[in-house]
């Protein structure tokens, strides 16, 4: 099986309410799609966000990435060299490891339809249904805790709620939301950058000496202030974990060297696809350090390789924050993972099991 082709599309998905976080507010997943084809006429799919305020990546740089620097290296390839084409992907440029991360999840979804089985069996098997969490937007007290009653209702037993807008209303919107929902749900908060070490160290405390269980505290502080990732997990009780300041590999053994943070939350479009991101998974299982697998604003495409890849292994990603698909207010996709509120389950359809994708306005190769 050779790629042959590479074709882009524009996929604009409606949120069911808007995205709200201390980095941005969005209202819909407005991703670019990547189509692999074959001589076979196998199509491989993958997908990439415009994150620009994490990742870097806009949409005008990932079509300039692939068009340029990736699709030359893959066109021709054949696909039973899975690792030979991971690394012609990932040597082609610098960073952009959005776009590296739409064409390697392409290239594994045709390796699993090269074989025939579904791509969680080629990266080593597992149980094929896991449990999601959901994002809370930050935003006024009454409405967070309104939508976190309504999401606990939904059957989620996991709630990611955003803060790090003001240090004193966050401390009060997780005191809210915890007396709201205790008992019924575990809370994770994600400040985004929002605080300083020293806010962190002080949310943290005061939130712990009230009684408030928190699972772990995400990316409290600047991605670049590793020392003050340090300095907030040395000084409180509950996990820290590291997101935006930890892409790939070598930043996580170095991480996790520095002991700055508790987990590690690996997305694909940080680690610029799925071989840096089993990489990351089995240094972070020999450090004896659990990972969470998450997600951007993507949907059901890009999503289900990270399903694909936290079933396969478990063994180092014990939290799941793939959440993308249920933001959004329909799945544009037919076939694949199915995502049903928090539960997520793989059939035993080949390789991702994409059979195609509604409403892409397709863009010029
Ligand atoms: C969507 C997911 N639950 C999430 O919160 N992801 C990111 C932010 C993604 C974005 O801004 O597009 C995170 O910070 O964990
Ligand atoms: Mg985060």
């Amino acid at each position: 099986m050779k790629i042959t082709d590479i074709r882009f599309g524009l996929l604009k998905v409606p949120l069911k309410t808007p995205f709200k976080t201390a980095l941005r507010t969005v209202e819909a997943v407005e991703d670019i799609v990547v189509e692999l084809h074959t001589d076979t006429g196998h199509i491989g799919y993958g997908e990439a966000p415009a994150t620009a305020v994490i990742t870097g990546d806009t949409h005008g740089s990932i079509l300039e990435a692939i068009r340029k620097f990736i699709a030359p290296r893959v066109i021709g390839q054949d696909v039973a060299n899975l690792n030979r084409i991971t690394q012609l992907i990932q040597g082609a440029l610098e960073k952009n490891t959005s776009a590296k991360a739409a064409v390697e999840i392409a290239v594994y979804d045709l390796f699993g339809q090269l074989y025939g089985v579904p791509l969680y069996r080629m990266l080593g098997g597992g149980d094929p249904v896991i449990t999601t969490d959901i994002t809370i937007s930050v935003d006024y007290i009454d409405k967070m805790v309104a939508d976190s009653i309504s999401a606990v209702d939904r059957g989620f037993e996991s709630l990611k709620i955003k803060v790090g807008k003001d240090i004193g209303v966050d401390i009060e919107r997780v005191k809210a939301i915890y007396a709201a929902v205790e008992g019924r749900a575990l809370l994770r908060l994600d400040a985004n950058q929002g605080w300083t070490a020293k806010q962190a160290v002080y949310a943290i405390t005061m939130l712990e000496e009230a009684g408030v269980h928190l699972e772990l505290v995400e990316q409290p502080v600047k991605a670049q202030d590793l020392e003050g990732m340090r300095y907030v997990t040395s000084r409180v009780h509950t996990p820290i974990m590291a997101d935006e300041s930890v892409f790939g590999p070598t930043e996580v053994i170095d991480l996790i060297r520095m002991r700055a943070a508790d987990i590690i939350n690996i997305k694909l479009m940080k680690t610029g696809g799925l071989s840096n991101a089993i990489r990351i998974a089995d240094i972070a299982a020999l450090y004896g350090v659990e990972c969470m697998i998450g997600c951007m604003l993507e949907s059901s495409i890009s999503v289900a390789a990270a399903v694909h890849l936290a079933v396969a292994k478990s063994h180092a990603i014990t939290k799941v924050d793939l959440d993308g698909p249920s933001l959004c207010a329909y799945n544009p996709v037919d076939g694949g993972v199915l995502f049903n509120e928090s539960e997520i389950s793989i059939t035993d359809a080949p390789g991702l099991g994409i059979r195609s994708i509604q409403g892409m306005e397709p863009i010029a190769a």
